[in-house]
């Protein structure tokens, strides 16, 4: 059920527990906000769990929480309890802004979750505020060091550059993995309904590595993964890491494991196909596992290649990424 038309084996679910969000990323979002799915149109808790083990029985073993904001679920911790009960899921991801983790995180991580990823696209203040349209940064901050605390490692840090804004900022978070035992992750840029985008606020890998290696000596190139979204580098006497995720210039189509299950019970196969196919509807109107199994395996074998590319992808419409959840 889970291999594409490319021999592509997908043990990795991504699942938006929300639309919505305490920041208004730029890059995310229109000012303006994005439309709401009514609340009983939004997945329930049960209905969450019993498509994860769904997935999980046929081979997905990681599952990440996303969103909009996965934090702001009030029922959050149940939900993450629930999905590390299931047999065969051996990792239980989170992506999140950070601000209101550092409290929620001790519950957490006795609910089962291992791993996290916070996303900080500055180090400065004002240009946090401007970014993400409301303040916040040594929230993030502190979340970050609460993960670090409590035996995240690494924490990885999402910092998605755009030319102008922070491309000036990229060796100032490098400084950061001397010291702490993170990950940052550089990530391109990429077009989504109503973020604006454009290939001038791109700055690409190449670009964003020459810089790297002009400032700071012993850059090496980690072995990544296949299935990996990211470039690793370790640098001599940094106890962190360096990565790129260059979705724009060198994409990693061909090692894709991922599906996503959005906050309205929609599935998509890929981050960037339009298409979209709903699993609320057929569980609300009593399809057995059989029947859900094979709307999954269907929408799975018409995954494509690859992405469009980035010109066509700008062109071609999609949901706002908060809506998909990255
Ligand atoms: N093009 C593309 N980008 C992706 C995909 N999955 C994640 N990303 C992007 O990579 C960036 C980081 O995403 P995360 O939510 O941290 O997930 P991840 O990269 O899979 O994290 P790890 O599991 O820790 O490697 C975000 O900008 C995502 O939109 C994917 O399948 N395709
Ligand atoms: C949509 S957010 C959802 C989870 C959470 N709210 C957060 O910000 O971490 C998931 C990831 O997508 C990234 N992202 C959002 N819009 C993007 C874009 N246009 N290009 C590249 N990455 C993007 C964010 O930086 C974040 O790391
Ligand atoms: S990137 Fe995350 S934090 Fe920023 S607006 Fe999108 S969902 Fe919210
Ligand atoms: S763009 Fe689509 S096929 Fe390529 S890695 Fe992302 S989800 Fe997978």
């Amino acid at each position: 059920m889970l291999i594409d038309s490319f021999g592509r084996l997908h043990t990795y679910l991504r699942i938006s527990l929300t639309e919505r969000c305490n920041l208004r990323c730029q890059y995310c979002m229109p000012a303006e906000g994005v439309e709401l799915t009514s609340k009983d149109h939004l997945l329930s808790t049960e209905e969450i769990i019993r498509l994860s083990s769904l997935f999980v029985g046929s081979g997905v073993d990681k599952i990440r929480l996303t969103g909009g904001e996965p934090t702001i679920r009030k029922d959050i911790e149940e939900i993450c309890l629930q999905l590390s009960n299931l047999k065969g899921l051996k990792t239980l991801a989170i992506t999140t802004n950070g601000i209101v983790l550092a409290k929620k995180l001790p519950k957490l991580k006795e609910s089962g979750l291992t791993s996290i990823n916070i996303s900080l696209d500055t180090l400065v203040p004002a240009k946090f505020e401007f970014m993400t349209r409301r303040k916040g940064l040594e929230k993030v901050m502190e979340s970050i060091d609460a993960a670090i605390q409590l035996g995240y490692n690494p924490v990885k840090v999402n910092c998605v550059v755009m030319r102008g804004l922070n491309d000036d900022e990229i060796c100032d978070f490098v400084e950061l993995t001397r010291e702490k035992p993170i990950n940052v992750r550089f990530i391109e840029f990429m077009p989504f309904d109503g973020n604006v985008w454009n290939v001038k606020k791109l700055v690409p890998y190449a670009e964003m590595l020459d810089k790297v290696m002009q400032r700071f000596g012993g850059v090496k190139r980690l072995k990544d993964h296949h299935t990996d979204t990211a470039k690793n580098f370790m640098i001599d006497g940094h106890c962190g890491t360096v990565s790129f995720i260059t979705s724009m210039t060198e994409h990693f189509c061909s090692g894709c494991n991922r599906l996503r299950l959005l906050a309205d019970g929609n599935f998509k196969v890929c981050l960037f196909g339009p298409s979209e196919v709903s699993l609320r509807d057929p569980l609300r109107s009593g399809v057995d596992d059989d029947g859900l199994k094979e709307i999954i395996g269907a929408a799975v074998k018409r995954k494509k290649a690859a992405h469009a590319g980035m010109f066509d992808l700008a062109k071609t419409t999609n949901r706002p990424m908060i809506h998909i959840g990255g």
